[in-house]
């Protein structure tokens, strides 16, 4: 089986060109493939196929060529990966599969427009559903968070004063209340940064995605974190410069809505040999 890979912010993913629809990708085979010592090596897959050709799609090939079924590095099925799809794009355009600089995309969070320029692509996003501030709690840290739905659930955490973000433990999930999350929640914590020209916030995050564990950039964290950002400073307009620990984002709010801008590049294709992937249950 042909393979592509590819990272957005080093946020990396395994890219599956399956235009029919045919593979029988299952949480066990997504798993090995993400598996960083017996598979490949991957945040999350990104299978490409034809819209009318996915059975959650159907009925809406007429708003997007392209699906982008987006499975974590657990196996597990998420509804939204903003560096994923903008991954997604790059590759439409390379593989000569979308034409132009703009194009759509289908993801289960709804439709979603690509733009190309050079090195970095956009992608029009879900505006984030801020819920109430502090409503959820991230334990044992005890830091109050707010839930931010942006198609899939994030929890944004900002930082007391004095607590440092590279002391905090993300080598396994913050804990947080189930009963609130009970498909589970990406958790983002955030601090702010000196201003950045050109920018009207700058912040820095980390990041323990669900399905994925901490990962060096999350698109959709990012916008979430823009969008508490924005909120806690009075704005209902602006652009936010997100430092991850795999590069740069940019999550911006306009009255037309919300885009995310970075970096998404192909890095290598290959063969695999599925026979030989161990099957992690
Ligand atoms: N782990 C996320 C999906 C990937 C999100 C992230 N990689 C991004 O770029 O948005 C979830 O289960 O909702």
């Amino acid at each position: 089986m042909q393979f592509t890979k590819g990272h957005g912010a080093a946020n990396d993913f395994v890219i599956l060109a399956d235009p029919d629809g045919q593979l029988a990708l299952t949480p066990s085979l997504v798993a090995s493939l993400c598996d960083r010592h017996r598979g490949i090596g991957a945040d999350g897959v990104l299978r490409v196929v034809r819209t009318a050709k996915h059975p959650e799609a159907v009925g809406r090939a007429a708003d997007a060529e392209w699906f982008m079924d987006y499975w974590n590095a657990d196996g597990s099925i998420a509804e939204m990966c903003g560096n994923g799809v903008r991954v997604f794009a790059r590759y439409l355009a390379v593989s000569g599969l979308a034409e132009g600089a703009s194009f759509p995309i289908l993801t289960r969070a709804g439709l979603v427009r690509a733009t190309i320029d050079g090195d970095t692509i956009a992608v029009d996003m879900p505006a984030p559903r801020l819920g109430a501030a502090g409503a959820a709690t991230i334990v044992p840290l005890t830091f109050p968070g707010t839930a931010v739905d942006v198609g899939n659930p994030h929890l944004v955490s900002v930082l007391p004063d004095g607590v440092d973000l590279d002391s905090l433990d993300l080598t396994r999930s913050p804990g947080f209340d189930p009963a609130l999350f009970p498909a589970g929640v990406n958790v983002e914590f955030v601090t702010p940064l000196p201003p950045l020209d050109g920018f009207d916030l700058h912040v820095r995050m980390r990041v323990y995605e669900r399905g994925s564990g901490e990962t060096l950039a999350c698109g959709s964290g990012a916008l979430a974190v823009a969008a508490v950002a924005l909120h806690d400073a009075a704005l209902d307009a602006g652009t936010v410069a997100v430092e991850l620990l795999g590069g740069r984002l940019a999550a911006t709010r306009t009255d037309a809505g919300w885009t995310l801008a970075g970096p998404a590049v192909l890095v290598a294709t290959g063969e695999i040999d599925v026979s030989a992937l161990s099957t992690i249950d």
